[in-house]
């Protein structure tokens, strides 16, 4: 088998738009680098493919300097990459990852993290490198004997894109991003491999009284202010001192007469249940702003319904992203995709959904939430319309948030590896339940009882039921029900990577977080390599546009 030449003749004067040009390598030969800094998820450049027969490659193509760059196509011809899909060299950490596009017959390159100006631009070929690698850290990784490279390999050169290594190697190069730096580094919008999509209402907006958006909560009056006291420590111990309510606060005077607000009526429908050592009247609904006040006039306004926290700076800005969390949430969409292959594999439709552990460790304690859960689509096993993976998941997760043994968990227990994950796969309660009952999961009663005496309080008054302040992540964009059951779940954001141009209820067909007069918003996030190519045909998670995901 012949290699590269040796000798090292001058690069090409070679530029595409995306800035790359071709340079030499001493023991690598010609590569592709960056002429500029280039932001993660850009497509640098498509190559169409030569196909010709496994019959061509065997008894010419394998002969000859060819070999060093052909690979199998996924119909299990041969393919060599035209244009500079043939000239990316090979690295064990990859800042570029591909897809194929079989309808065009082309590759399509795309950066997996930032690239810096004179980085050299490389993908990952596989596990059985059929050369040495100029840079040790370059070299395969030792692994087991299935996957060395043996000189019999029947297609000799790269692997083939179908290979399931292959393909697991190249999520974890589209999802690996931001390896290094510091964590609490904030990423600029625009190199974040998501893209968020705006749902207004903006202040402005509300910045007159019908324009203030609102809803529902239980108030109680407090006779004594001493109660006040009291009170902050039992919402503290009963589960309800949750961040949907962090933009109010929590007690309000208003001439003598002292109120306290105790929690939304869309997380919580019953009237709360107080100790019997508190004396206290009932509790009742008012109307309480939605958010927090970002303009002086509008601080009066929702203060006259509610006292609202001030907070100006929010204005226009959306959250920011450190590294950290920019990992946490590119290895909460890796385990989905992989979930979803899995399924796919085994004749579902390949939909899964997905709750890690929230990101930072507020959010951790105030929701309790030790465990990921994920959830796939039943629909076909359980000839079954309604089985959606989200469905299946808001259901899963109001469970386990109920039961006991989670509500009860003080103090926390370090958080747990995000794999295994409780995984949710079947609609029927007895199959929730056993799939929860896995070691190191929570177990939940399989009649969940809210007046037991044995529960303690947060569980009485079902607090932490649904999703409230947790992140969604899904394979495909949710169709209009599900959108809207997550909406009813009161989930803080849903990101998700495939559109569906036809169903989808968070962005394509509608948005659902973003209508009018609805109770609650959520923040919705689309991954960027989604939307390039047909991302999903090639990692098998294709579904028909006319189903509802
Ligand atoms: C598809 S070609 C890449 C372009 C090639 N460097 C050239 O000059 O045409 C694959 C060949 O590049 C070389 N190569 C790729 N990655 C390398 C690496 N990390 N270290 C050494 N050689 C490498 C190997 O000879 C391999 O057979």
């Amino acid at each position: 088998m012949s290699g590269p030449s040796t000798a090292i003749p001058r690069a090409p004067e070679y530029l595409n738009n995306a800035g790359l040009r071709i340079e030499y390598a001493e023991g690598k030969g010609r590569g592709v680098y960056a002429c500029r800094e280039i932001p993660a998820q850009t497509l640098i450049e498509v190559s169409p493919v030569l196909l010709f027969t496994a019959k061509e490659y065997e008894e010419h193509g394998k002969h000859t300097a060819l070999d060093h760059y052909t690979f199998v196509w996924r119909d299990g011809r041969m393919a060599l990459a035209l244009g500079l899909g043939s000239l990316f060299n090979h690295s064990q950490r990859p800042n570029v990852s591909y897809t194929i596009d079989p309808a065009t017959e082309s590759i399509r390159y795309v950066t997996s993290r930032k690239v810096l100006p004179d980085e050299e631009l490389c993908i990952f070929y596989g596990h059985k490198l059929w050369f040495d690698p100029v840079d040790a850290a370059d070299k395969p990784e030792p692994c087991s004997e299935h996957l060395e490279y043996s000189a019999d390999d029947p297609w000799g050169a790269l692997p083939s894109v179908d290979d399931e290594d292959e393909g697991s190697s190249r999520l974890d190069a589209m999802f690996d991003v931001f390896p290094d730096g510091d964590p609490d580094d904030v990423v600029p919008e625009e190199e974040l491999p998501f893209r968020r999509l705006k749902l207004t209402p903006e202040e402005e907006e509300e910045e007159e009284m019908d324009a203030v958006r609102r809803e529902d909560a239980w108030i109680v009056d407090l006779p004594d202010p001493r109660l006040a006291a009291v009170m902050l420590k039992w919402l503290k111990q009963s589960g309800f001192d949750v961040p949907s309510m962090a933009h109010l606060k929590r007690i309000r005077k208003q001439d003598e007469k002292m109120s306290m607000v105790l929690i939304l009526t869309g997380e919580h429908p019953d009237p709360p249940v107080f100790p019997e050592d508190i004396q206290l009247p009932p509790p009742y609904v008012a109307p309480v702003p939605t958010s927090a006040a970002l303009t002086m006039t509008s601080l009066k306004l929702k203060s006259s319904l509610w006292p609202t926290i001030y907070a100006p700076r929010k204005k226009f800005e959306p959250e920011p992203w450190t590294r950290g969390k920019v990992r946490w949430a590119c290895d909460a969409m890796k385990q989905v995709v992989k979930k979803a292959q899995y399924i796919g594999k085994e004749d579902e439709l390949p939909i899964a959904a997905y709750v890690p552990i929230p990101y930072d460790e507020e959010t951790k304690t105030a929701t309790r939430m030790l465990e990921p859960i994920s959830a796939h689509d039943t629909r076909k096993s359980a000839s079954h319309p309604l089985r959606h993976s989200i469905i299946n998941l808001v259901r899963a997760v109001g469970e386990l948030r109920a039961s006991p043994s989670t509500s009860a968990a003080t103090p926390m227990s370090p958080p747990p590896q995000l794999t295994p994950v409780i995984d949710v796969p079947a609609p029927s309660l007895n199959q929730v339940t056993a799939a929860l009952s896995k070691p190191h999961t929570h177990a939940i009663p399989p009649h969940p009882s809210h007046s037991s005496e044995s529960q303690p309080e947060e569980v009485r008054n079902g607090a932490h039921y649904l999703l409230t302040s947790l992140t969604l992540f899904t394979t495909h964009e949710p169709c209009i029900m599900c959108s809207m059951a997550l909406l009813h779940s009161r989930v803080k954001e849903v990101f998700y990577l495939i559109p569906m141009a036809k169903t989808g209820g968070c962005g394509s067909v509608t948005c659902v977080p973003r209508l009018e007069g609805v109770n609650h918003r959520y923040a919705v996030n689309v991954w960027k390599s989604s939307e390039m190519g047909d991302w999903a045909e090639a990692n098998g998670l294709r579904v028909d546009e006319a189903y509802d995901a």
